[in-house]
């Protein structure tokens, strides 16, 4: 890591070219994840993927304002590893996106990897309690139910409400469901941060 900062210039924000560039690598990691290369083809990767590294260490951002893979208006504001939702409706209560895993995600026997769908929740119900609860907010605690095994390369839908807003304080449920059966559950508490709280 070169530790470089770049310049907003070199920063692609708007564009298609960053969501397709973002859409080919969540297929690559896919693919990667679902793949057994050969000596020779893992050889070859290393060496592309170096290269492709060194590229993107060059024009490194020192936060997160900055970087390209923070981006509101694109799912998951483009950042390439948490889960991509694409938003169906939101207004003061309800929020609720259309998604689908893939390989990236898969734990065992076709189910989604249980790590996963904390970290769907998390991103889900915050982005939710940014932009309708309270932002500046930090989740205090999230808990997950898992109800039936979640299918990677279905389309889900998941749903959130904001329950209840106290002070700094915004609780928020959220579920994820296949066709009429809820395969996860959650509720979260979100704190707003004092000024200067890191
Ligand atoms: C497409 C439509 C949407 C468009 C959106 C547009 C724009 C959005 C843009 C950007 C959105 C960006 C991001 C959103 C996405 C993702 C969000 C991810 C959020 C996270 O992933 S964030 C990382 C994980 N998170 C942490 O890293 C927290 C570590 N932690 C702390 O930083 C502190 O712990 C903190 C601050 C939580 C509290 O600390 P503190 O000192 O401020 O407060 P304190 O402890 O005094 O508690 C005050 C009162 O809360 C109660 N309380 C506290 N904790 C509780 C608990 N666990 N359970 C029950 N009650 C609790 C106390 O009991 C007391 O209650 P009372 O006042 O009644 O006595």
């Amino acid at each position: 890591m070169t530790g470089q900062v770049g310049t907003d210039a070199a920063v692609s924000k708007g564009g298609i070219e960053f969501e397709t560039l973002i859409a080919e690598f969540r297929r690559m990691h896919a693919a990667l994840c679902a793949s057994a290369p050969d000596q020779e083809l893992t050889a070859a990767l290393r060496t592309e993927f170096r290269s492709l590294a060194d590229r993107l260490e060059s024009v490194r951002q020192p936060v997160e304002a900055n970087r390209a893979s923070w981006r509101t208006g694109m799912s998951s504001r483009g950042h390439p590893t948490l889960v991509p939702f694409d938003v169906e409706h939101l207004d003061q209560r309800v929020f609720c996106a259309r998604l689908e895993f893939s390989d990236v995600h898969l734990g065992g026997n076709g189910a989604v990897h249980g790590g996963t769908i904390p970290l769907l929740f998390d991103d889900f119900l915050g982005m939710f309690v940014s932009a309708k609860g309270q932002p500046h907010s930090r989740t205090a605690f999230l808990k997950v139910n898992y109800r039936r095994i979640t299918p990677i390369y279905t389309p889900l839908l998941v749903e959130a409400t904001i329950d209840r807003i106290d002070g700094r304080k915004t609780w928020v449920s959220g579920r994820l469901s296949h066709g009429s059966e809820v395969t996860a559950d959650a509720e979260a508490l979100f704190l707003r941060l004092l000024p200067g709280q890191p």
